[in-house]
């Protein structure tokens, strides 16, 4: 590809203007301080630590999952080959097993998009381009195109890891929260468990562009794996923390449902994706939700479910501008805030 063709893989919105100088491209690997993200190992998980970091800090770094180094290298090397083909091929694509989206991550569970790209207001869209992936389905389908047809199966295999290790993860937890039996097993509902990757995009203007704005995530977990870029940021003590990237280690952060079902002792985390100037990201994120009856009980909340929270959001989204998320679901919510001010 030369030079002035790289940019015809991205969809039309985001292609810039004018020809970012050569300055502006590859200036080396930007350097990470080490963050003070705190560090599990999946294969000594200590409970109780477990439930520390998920009260002061809602994410962690997830190290000896047992997720092959190479098959993240392979995953990413695919990723990258698929993202670079035009835009118009990528648009051209089934939307099963893999649905391109860009301009928002805002995408329903199911993996139906209620459209594959935003609404042309530049200054609310998200810099990125991905595809939405729901494991339920992913080995049901093959592709002829031997690059796409790879890229399915190192995606199912890492599916196949990420459901695994949420397993461990939230049993830990539903232990620790004394969940009955029969509740554990529709609060974390495997087959609702979906892979998104991303590639945020080059941004002429990064300071002024978001590659995700600051959010919450409304699933019970999410587990994200990015490449050496950087980007993603977690709010902490007042201020917003740079997750470095480290290749071999796992990001996972809890989600609203997750919140609400520890009646608010767990946090579900802010954060947040910056974009550059000079270079694109990759990073692959597995979200999975409760069961969909799956009514969610603790006392300080009415009881709900995750499609009730899906259509709050959606109807925030179209009247506030906003996804408001847990407050609509709490039990005296105006009561409980005017407390807290006393
Ligand atoms: O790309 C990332 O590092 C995080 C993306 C994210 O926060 C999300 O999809 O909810
Ligand atoms: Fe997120």
């Amino acid at each position: 590809m030369t030079g002035s063709d790289i940019f015809a893989s991205y969809p039309p919105l985001f292609r810039p203007m004018e020809k970012l100088s050569e300055s502006d491209s590859d200036p080396g690997p930007d350097s990470f301080d080490s963050d003070s993200l705190p560090v599990i190992d999946l294969e000594s998980l200590n409970p109780g630590y477990l439930t520390q970091v998920c009260r002061e800090w809602g994410m962690f770094r997830l190290t000896k999952h047992g997720v092959p180094t190479e098959l993240l290298t392979e995953l990413h090397d695919h990723a990258n080959k698929v993202f670079s083909e035009s835009f118009e091929s990528k648009q051209r694509l089934p939307t099963t097993p893999m649905l391109y989206f860009w301009g928002s991550p805002a995408i329903t569970m199911s993996g139906n998009a209620k459209q594959t790209g935003p609404s042309p207001s530049a200054h609310q869209v998200n810099w990125l381009e991905g595809f939405n992936v729901p494991l339920a389905k992913i080995s049901h389908f093959h592709y002829q195109d031997p690059l796409l047809e790879s890229f399915r199966s190192l995606l199912e295999e890492y599916g196949a890891h990420q459901t695994r290790v949420a397993k461990a993860i939230f049993n830990t937890m539903a232990g620790e929260l004394n969940f009955p039996p029969e509740k554990s097993a529709s609060y974390l509902w495997l087959p609702t468990g979906i892979l998104r990757v991303y590639r945020y995009l080059r941004c002429p203007v990064p300071e002024q562009r978001w590659g995700v704005s600051e959010h919450t995530d409304s699933s019970v977990l999410s587990i994200i794996h990015q490449d050496q870029v950087g980007g993603l940021q977690v709010f902490k003590n007042n201020q917003w923390l740079d997750v470095k990237p480290i290749h071999d280690s796992l990001i996972v952060n809890l989600g609203d449902m997750m919140q609400a079902m520890s009646n608010d002792e767990y946090v579900s985390v802010r954060h947040r994706v910056k974009v550059k100037k000079e270079k694109e990201r990759i990073s692959m994120g597995y979200f999975v939700f409760p069961a969909e009856d799956a009514v969610i009980e603790s006392s300080k909340y009415k009881p709900f479910t995750y499609t009730d929270f899906q259509e709050e959001k959606e109807l925030d989204l179209k009247t506030v501008g906003m996804k408001i998320g847990l407050p609509r679901f709490r039990k005296e919510q105006s009561a409980s805030h005017h407390h807290r001010l006393l």
